[in-house]
């Protein structure tokens, strides 16, 4: 039996990161996958799904100078952007295991199964470990309705060979915006077929109904207050039935949310417990087992569940482990972004002593590339500091990350003055947005 400082199960940019560190500062580490290396950010996640998002921008910025420059407005051709799509993921989880290896990381892909609070086994061979880190990531959920099985994923949706003539995705959070741009600026009819009528919920609620708008007019087809019943196949289509409402499409994706991949770890042999949003862990991110830490998308926390936040806790816990702090963890802001069409940006608090919240679509910046609709709002505490900030706009994935610096660094009217930005941009208007 081979024995580890630390054996981390799970290869995506959680894993990956704490491994790299804990390797670095001395320790003989293993990294178990059971899949692709790398994890659902490059392969199935972010990445794939911004490459899509350029072919996205450059449309819609011919779109917007149609008559003004431009008068024919192609669609996004699937077939070619899949590919180009192929050239970012084909090398991923090869480069990944490979850089495990080369950094003198032992890779072990297979499936662990826990025997005991300090021993796995894999593949018939059993490993102990004085600390492990579970950063098995989650996958997607499914409705428990009749014909769930006929329901694609968002992973399904990155890799479809074709992009059918009529769409329609479950749920209205983060995934179902993403796909409904995408497959919208390809010229797909899409239809989104939502549970209640708060699509995007924890972003403003006025924004998320102003990118609702213009989604919609854009063709995106918005249906509020459907509680999905069923999904049949007939004739080649799928038919989605609930309460007076019925719809036929080509293909339905599920976005109903994701589940922690927990499952298979035979976890309850470590003493690991867990809930149905993941491992549960104190402030040190410790699970229920003290030796054993959980971090990324598999843990049970209100943190949003994204890369950066990840490799954070990644971070976090190998400083735990290496003795370097024994203080719980700090989350600086962290700002999330839906890349939709616009893109919808969201950092800090949602109200304070003042709010600024303007529509700056006639504004040079926006105007010079004719955007339909961008709107901007500061929220500020009693000194005049900016503390939160929302952004809808095709800049709003880049304004968002001044505007959470700017939080940061704690931010006056005054202060914002004092600097100087190139001009005109995004960043050169700070100024007269609060
Ligand atoms: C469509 C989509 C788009 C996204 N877009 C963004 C975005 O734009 N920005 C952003 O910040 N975040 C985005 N995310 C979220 C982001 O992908 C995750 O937050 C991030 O990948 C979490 O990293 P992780 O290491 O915790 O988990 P993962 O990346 O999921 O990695 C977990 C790894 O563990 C492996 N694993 C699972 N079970 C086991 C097991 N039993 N044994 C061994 N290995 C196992 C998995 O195969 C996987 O490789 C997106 C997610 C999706 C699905
Ligand atoms: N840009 C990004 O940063 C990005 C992009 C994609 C995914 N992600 C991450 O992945 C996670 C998962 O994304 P997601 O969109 O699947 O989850 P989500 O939690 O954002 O959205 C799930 C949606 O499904 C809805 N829903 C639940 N039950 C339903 C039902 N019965 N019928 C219809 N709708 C129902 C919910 O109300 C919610 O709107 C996100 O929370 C985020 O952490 C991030």
């Amino acid at each position: 039996m081979e024995k580890f400082d630390s054996i981390i199960i799970g290869a995506g940019p959680g894993g990956l990161a704490a491994a790299y560190k804990l390797k670095s500062s001395g320790q003989k580490v293993a990294v178990i996958e059971n899949n692709l290396w790398g994890g659902t950010c490059p392969n199935r996640g972010c990445d794939p799904k911004k490459v899509f998002i350029a072919g996205v921008e450059a449309r819609d910025k011919v779109l917007q100078l149609q008559n003004k420059g431009f008068s024919d407005v192609p669609y996004l051709n699937w077939k070619e952007i899949e590919e180009f799509k192929e050239t970012f993921t084909d090398p991923v989880s090869r480069g990944s295991r490979g850089g495990i290896v080369k950094a003198g990381i032992m890779a072990i892909d297979g499936q662990p199964k826990f025997v005991s609070e300090n021993e796995l086994t894999v593949n018939g061979e059993n490993y102990q470990a004085d600390h492990f880190i579970i950063a098995t990531g989650q996958r997607p959920s499914y409705l428990d309705i009749p014909g769930k099985n006929l329901l694609l994923s968002s992973t399904d949706f990155l890799s479809l060979n074709k992009m059918p003539e009529d769409i329609t995705i479950i749920g209205a959070g983060y995934i179902a915006f993403e796909l409904a741009t995408i497959a919208n600026a390809t010229g797909a009819k899409v239809h989104v077929v939502h549970h209640n009528d708060h699509p995007l919920k924890g972003f403003n609620e006025k924004y998320a109904l102003e990118l609702v708008k213009q989604l919609e007019n854009k063709g995106v087809d918005f249906n509020f207050n459907i509680d999905t019943k069923s999904i049949e196949a007939k004739d080649g289509k799928y038919i989605i039935k609930a309460d007076d409402f019925e719809l036929t499409t080509d293909l339905v994706f599920g976005a109903t949310g994701r589940i922690p991949n927990v499952d298979a770890l035979d976890i309850e042999k470590a003493n690991v417990k867990v809930d149905r949003h993941g491992v549960i862990v104190n402030g040190k991110l410790q699970s229920s087992n003290d030796k054993i830490f959980a971090i990324g998308d598999v843990v049970s926390t209100k943190q949003p569940k994204l890369t950066p936040v990840a490799g954070f806790e990644a971070n976090y816990v190998d400083d735990v482990i290496l003795g370097k702090t024994s203080d719980d963890i700090e989350f600086p802001l962290i700002p999330t972004t839906v890349y939709g069409s616009p893109k919808l940006a969201e950092v800090g608090a949602k109200d304070g002593a003042k709010v600024v919240d303007q529509d700056v679509t006639s504004w040079f910046t926006y105007h010079r590339t004719n955007e339909p609709k961008a709107e901007i709002r500061i929220v500020l505490n009693n000194e005049d500091q900016i503390i939160g900030a929302t952004v809808l706009s095709s800049e709003a994935d880049s304004l968002i990350n001044l505007l959470t610096m700017a939080i940061k660094d704690k931010m006056t009217h005054e202060d914002v003055t004092k600097q100087i930005m190139a001009y005109p941009t995004d960043a050169s208007d700070l100024e007269y947005l609060f």
